[in-house]
């Protein structure tokens, strides 16, 4: 395992230090390597440097009027193609250029265009999902670290005022809903007096009583507004008052609305008395004189008008009435919310799905989703490869890892009993099918009902029924068979459902799968049961059977045989997690170890075969939901830390009918499925007993901090943390390994994959430092970034790197037919970047076997090291 910088050393990603300058730094260097030219005037070199060197600053001369050479300049500066005009046009820029006397000013240019050229572009393209106030901010407090870099970008802004004004709307909308947050945060507010030149562009486009508002709060909130005007635009100053004031945060929180008319609406319904004109901060260009006293009174006057000519007083109570359909409400907010929902009209809502009212905008804007492309299923290493390449046989793949494998459980050899169950009703069905089949590919066309009932007819037991079926169709889906045990009981045709140790009459040979459940016979009750060994105690321990799902009592599975292991370490969480993870090695491996038990502690920890003798020290352990994130994201952590919000539902215990999570995931994803091919709708991705029942594939959204309901609602699962008795184990030939200590039912959430997020470039840097094996830990989570810099040059892969950070998690070995899949579950944020990597049993799995999951690495032929995980499937190649 190789050395590995803690997170907080290492630099955040910034624009300074993209493409092919190093940042301010590294530029200031650079440009000392100026000389002079033969008659005494500076000629500087170009900033830029070799991209594969950053360390060798170009020796070419600028070109004239710029800071570079032809080789170097920047994208913003290049000649449009196509007609297209230049973000930063370079008349701009030299007017700038001139007026810059220092080399500090030069470099302060070049980051403040470079910064809005981003920015800019970022906002201009349509596929980026990020809302545009987050953008904005990120960008301004970018800029607000360096007082010289605001400023030029301040006047760039000004000098692209009229492009500005374009977004100006919505931008300065969003921006004052998040102005509170930012002077938390801010020193020095150049962005601030961007936001007084865009209150100005607003004026002049008829928002007039909008900027009011906002200048308005402005004042009323500490901040003193002088009409000053200054290169066009308002001036506004910090009042030092404010800040105590906003600090205690009690004076006003932010409220998100998904539209200017959504926020203008509440304003009109709950600030009626705020919302009147005083000549306080009259905004300075709103019509002077008689004409302006006349708007002003006028505005005044309409407000007014609209919330209390609305309201009527009904026996002592006052009552606000609609004036579109005349119905009354007791509060003003409910009129508001009415009002908005109903008849708010087409040209607000029409383009969207009537369903989707204000609801759903408002959690779409708030959860930064608003400007999100429809999720598809996105996530998951595995569905992203579907997705991308549409390759059938990379689904075939996945399928067959998601697979039920219900039946790899428990084995009881001895059982030979004969157990024929007759007519069954639709539920055992679905239990039989899932039990009797544990790993199906669809490779050839499917049979209809018909051919199933053919083959059921001349099947004496299972196994020639599915010999049969397969033969003709190949390995055929899990619910194929399904359909199969339903369509022999509705048609009352016999076939015997049996498993490990049947002997058929006809001499069909049983199965020799060692993870197969024992043979099913019907329970006194009805139920379908298994019989075991010792199973008169164990007859009347009835499955609870849901539909398609059922469910065994943990007493009825056996173990897989253990042997005698010596125990390292008994809890390698060190107390962190709440059900401590041993650390054991298995007599036999100790055997091939050379060491031995009674001097294990001397030798163990000196073998050189074991290397450490612990896999992970106490400071390295992490538990669940304490990803280690690096600088700059956690810089933008407080803003996207807002993003998410909680769902309305009033109980401790939420339930899917109220519970916007729910409400979300059905409008984001209309057609999800669970692991039984039912919808979604409705429900939440957990059952009743905390296991996850959507299909693999969509985001889990989880209740979160903001929510109201306790640790138990049953759409926390993840975020608690493991509850599975999990170990962790040397093997031969893969190093540690993880095994269960207890039975794991199929969607069981076993844990989370935990370490530090890394951006693509980080982590090759790091793969590279940690050398070939040193790779191992790396997780790719395949998922888009809100990092708005790097969205611009494209979809960024993240990386969650457990070679120093982790927990259990990191020791799980790979397997080319795994009993675990992975799911992305939004917990504290709704950015599916920063989405938790949850592991949940894809299958019932039997205390004491090891748990795998499919590193789904690309491999090209001849690539990766030998895979060790010794299943049917084995691909042979591991990474
Ligand atoms: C995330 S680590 C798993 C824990 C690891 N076995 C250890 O000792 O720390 C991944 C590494 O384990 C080893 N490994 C995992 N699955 C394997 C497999 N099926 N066959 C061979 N080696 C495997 C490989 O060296 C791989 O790079």
């Amino acid at each position: 395992m190789g050395e590995v910088e803690s997170p907080l050393q290492v630099e955040p990603v910034s624009i300074m230090d993209g493409d092919a300058f190093h940042g301010r730094n590294m530029l200031t260097e650079k440009l000392e390597h100026s000389v002079q030219d033969h008659n005494g005037k500076e000629v500087l070199n170009c900033i830029g440097s070799n991209p594969l060197d950053y360390n060798t600053p170009c020796q070419d001369t600028i070109k004239r009027y710029s800071l570079y050479c032809d080789k170097h300049i920047p994208s913003w500066l290049k000649r449009a193609r196509n007609g297209k005009s230049r973000i930063i046009p370079k008349e701009v820029f030299i007017d700038l250029l001139k007026d810059c006397h220092s080399l500090d000013q030069k470099l302060s240019l070049h980051c403040a265009c470079e910064l809005f050229y981003k920015l800019f572009k970022s906002i201009l393209s349509l596929r980026n999902p990020v809302p545009m106030e987050i953008q904005l901010q990120w960008a301004l407090s970018e800029a607000s670290k360096d007082f010289s870099i605001g400023e030029l970008l301040l006047k760039l802004v000004c000098t692209e005022k009229e492009r500005l004004t374009k977004y100006g709307a919505s931008v300065l909308m969003k921006m004052y809903m998040f102005l509170p947050l930012s002077w938390k945060n801010q020193q020095f507010c150049p962005w601030l007096l961007i936001v007084a030149m865009m209150m100005k562009n607003h004026l002049n486009a008829n928002f007039a009583q909008r900027s009011f508002l906002m200048t308005k709060s402005l004042a009323t909130t500490g901040w003193t507004i002088t009409k000053r005007k200054h290169n066009g635009f308002l001036e506004v100053m910090r009042a030092p008052s404010a800040w105590t004031h906003l600090l205690t945060g009690n004076f006003w929180k932010p409220i998100h609305f998904g539209n200017v008319e959504e926020l203008w609406l509440h304003v009109l319904s709950v600030h009626p008395a705020e919302f009147r004109l005083s000549k306080v901060a009259q905004p300075d260009n709103l019509p002077s004189g008689e004409e302006k006293e006349d708007s002003l009174q006028k505005l005044e006057q309409d407000n007014k008008a609209s919330v209390e000519n609305n309201s009527e007083n009904l026996g002592g109570i006052r009552k606000f009435i609609c004036k579109f359909c005349g119905l009354k409400f007791d509060l003003l907010p409910d009129l508001g919310r009415h009002h908005q929902a109903a008849h708010m009209g087409p040209n607000l809502f029409s383009s969207r799905h009537p369903k989707r009212g204000v609801r759903y905008y408002a959690y779409r804007l708030k959860s930064g989703r608003l400007s999100r492309p429809r999720f598809k299923k996105v996530l998951g290493a595995a569905t992203y490869r579907i997705r991308n390449r549409g390759s059938a046989s990379m689904k075939k793949r996945i399928q067959a890892s998601k697979s039920l494998n219900i039946g790899v459980l428990s084995v009881q050899s001895q059982v030979t009993d004969l157990a024929t169950l007759g007519r069954l009703a639709e539920f055992q069905c679905s239990a039989v099918a899932n039990i009797l089949f544990s790993e199906i590919e669809k490779t050839k066309p499917r049979p209809n009902n018909l051919d199933i009932l053919a083959a059921a007819r001349s099947a004496c037991c299972k196994v020639s029924l599915k010999a049969s079926l397969e033969g003709k169709y190949g390995v055929l889906p899990e619910r194929l068979y399904l359909k199969a045990a339903k369509l022999c009981s509705e048609h009352n045709i016999r076939v015997k459902w049996h498993q490990e140790g049947f002997i058929c009459p006809r001499g069909c040979k049983s199965f020799k799968d060692p993870g197969l459940l024992p043979p099913l016979m019907p329970l006194h009750n009805g139920f379908v049961g298994k019989q075991s060994a010792h199973s008169s105690d164990h007859m009347s321990n009835a499955w609870e059977v849901d539909e398609c799902h059922y469910v065994i009592d943990l007493c009825d599975f056996s173990e897989i045989p253990r042997q005698k292991s010596t125990v390292l370490c008994n809890d390698i969480s060190f107390g962190k997690e709440l059900i401590p993870i041993a650390c054991v090695i298995d007599e036999d491996v100790l055997a091939s170890l050379n060491v031995f038990a009674d001097c294990l502690t001397v030798k163990l920890l000196s073998s050189p075969c074991l290397g450490k003798a612990l896999p992970i020290s106490q400071d390295h352990c992490m538990i669940n939901l304490t990803i280690m994130l690096l600088r700059h994201m956690l810089s933008l952590y407080p803003m996207l830390q807002n993003l998410q919000l909680g769902c309305a539902c009033p109980d401790s215990l939420c339930s899917p009918e109220t519970c916007d999570h729910v409400y979300l995931f059905d409008t984001d994803y209309e057609d999800a499925r669970d692991i039984y091919g039912k919808f979604m709708h409705g429900r939440f991705p957990y059952d009743d007993k905390g296991r996850i029942i959507l299909e693999e594939g969509y985001l889990v959204y989880e209740c979160n901090h903001m929510c109201r309901c306790s640790k138990t609602c049953p759409n926390r699962v993840l975020q608690n943390g493991i509850r599975v008795k999990l170990e962790i184990f040397k093997t031969k030939n893969k190093g540690w390994a993880v095994r269960t200590g207890e039975p794991i039912l199929r969607g069981t959430f076993v844990c989370e994959y935990i370490g530090e997020v890394l951006d693509e470039q980080e982590a090759n840097e790091r793969r590279g430092r940690y050398g070939e094996q040193g790779c191992s830990y790396m997780y790719n989570i395949d998922a888009r970034t809100n990092d708005m810099s790097r969205l611009i040059e494209g979809q960024v892969k993240y990386v969650i790197d457990a070679t120093k950070y982790g927990n259990v998690s990191r020791f799980i070995n790979h397997s080319c037919l795994p009993n675990l899949v992975n799911h992305q579950v939004l917990v504290n944020s709704m950015d599916s970047q920063r989405a938790h990597i949850g592991l949940y049993a894809s299958r019932d799995i039997a205390s004491g076997e090891e748990l795998t999951y499919n590193y789904q690495y690309d491999l090209l032929p001849g690539e990766g090291y030998p895979c060790h995980c010794e299943t049917s499937k084995c691909r042979g190649r591991l990474c």
